[in-house]
């Protein structure tokens, strides 16, 4: 099967910045593949030089087996691009900027079910230059899908969006997904990253750290999981001794932190019950991507770039 993106050991800079330094990876036909990282991280020059927006110093890029700025005007027609800061004609309303943008491609969506498709039906008739920044965004997913791409390159997918305006875009991505289309998306959201992406490339400093699907991340980072419970009576820790899946135990007063792997909470419950041991307030806290994110790069996703 071919790739439907391959990202060959991509140079760019600006002046003394490095943005990208060396970033190879491929996405499967299909598949959705995310962009993981912080601020500055080179998450949009990836996207903008795939998009053949950005000429490489250094590097190779294929998209649908075509180079996207040599083969531009055979690229283009497959392609739908949502780029962070889309400068839009103002005087436009959202229903003449779909049409507009339709008739850039032969085939295409019906430009009034699609910004049906993205919440926008009510909006249909107002200039770009009155749209709140939520609706700005879900016109320019419309814009990058109105030509039925077979790969959609997202930037930022779903920032600045409401909760509910949120999970109508991630439900209409699955559905891209079952239609077959290639999706790399950027974004700064675990939730939406642990959801959709079936792989992920953490980025830090222009370069890829780790990259799996969000699960595989997770144990990657070799975090294990905790299970945390409150107990009346002093707690023994030999209690857990031999329970195959505890790895440490730290006891703190009444609190009891239980560090190891596999079926933890299923495992410490049963001793615990076995031993006649009452505890109460038992929690199970596992890894999140934001935490693979730290133990892999030395810093957290939120915290900014210096
Ligand atoms: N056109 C440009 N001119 C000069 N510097 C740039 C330009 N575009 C990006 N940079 C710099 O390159 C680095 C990578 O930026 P990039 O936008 O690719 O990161 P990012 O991961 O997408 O971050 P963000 O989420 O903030 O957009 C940053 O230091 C940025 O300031």
């Amino acid at each position: 099967m071919m790739n439907a993106i391959e990202v060959r050991h991509l140079h760019k800079s600006y002046g003394e910045v490095v943005a990208v330094d060396d970033l190879s990876f491929e996405v499967n036909e299909g598949e959705i593949f995310g962009l993981l990282g912080r601020n500055g991280a080179g998450k949009s020059t990836a996207v903008e030089s795939i998009a053949g927006l950005v000429r490489p110093d250094r590097g190779e890029v294929r998209v649908l087996g075509l180079d996207p700025r040599r083969d531009r005007r055979r690229l283009l027609p497959k392609l739908g691009v949502q780029l962070q800061s889309s400068a839009l004609h103002w005087s436009l309303t959202v229903r003449e900027l779909v049409r507009l943008y339709r008739t850039f491609y032969k085939t295409g969506a019906e430009p009034d079910e699609l910004i049906a498709v993205l919440g926008l039906e009510a909006r249909r008739d107002v200039r770009f230059d009155k749209l709140s920044g939520g609706e700005a965004q879900r016109l320019s997913i419309a814009l990058a899908l109105v030509g039925n791409p077979k790969v959609a390159l997202l930037d930022e997918l779903t920032t600045g969006l409401d909760p509910e305006a949120r999970r109508q875009i991630w439900s209409l991505m699955s559905s891209l997904r079952t239609a077959g289309v290639t999706i790399l998306l950027v974004s700064h959201l675990m939730e939406e990253v642990e959801r959709l992406c079936d792989r992920v490339a953490l980025i830090d400093h222009g370069r890829i750290v780790a990259e799996d699907s969000p699960a595989g991340l997770v144990s990657q980072a070799g975090l294990g999981q905790r299970v945390r419970f409150r107990s009346s009576a002093p707690f023994d820790k030999t209690v857990l001794a031999s329970v195959s899946e505890v790895t440490s135990v730290e006891v703190d007063s009444a609190q009891v932190t239980v560090h190891g792997t596999g079926e933890l909470l299923q495992a410490v419950s049963t001793a615990l019950v076995r031993a006649g041991v009452v505890v109460t307030e038992t929690r199970l806290f596992r890894p999140t991507l934001d935490d693979a994110f730290l133990a892999l790069t030395g810093r957290s996703l939120q915290e900014e770039e210096k």
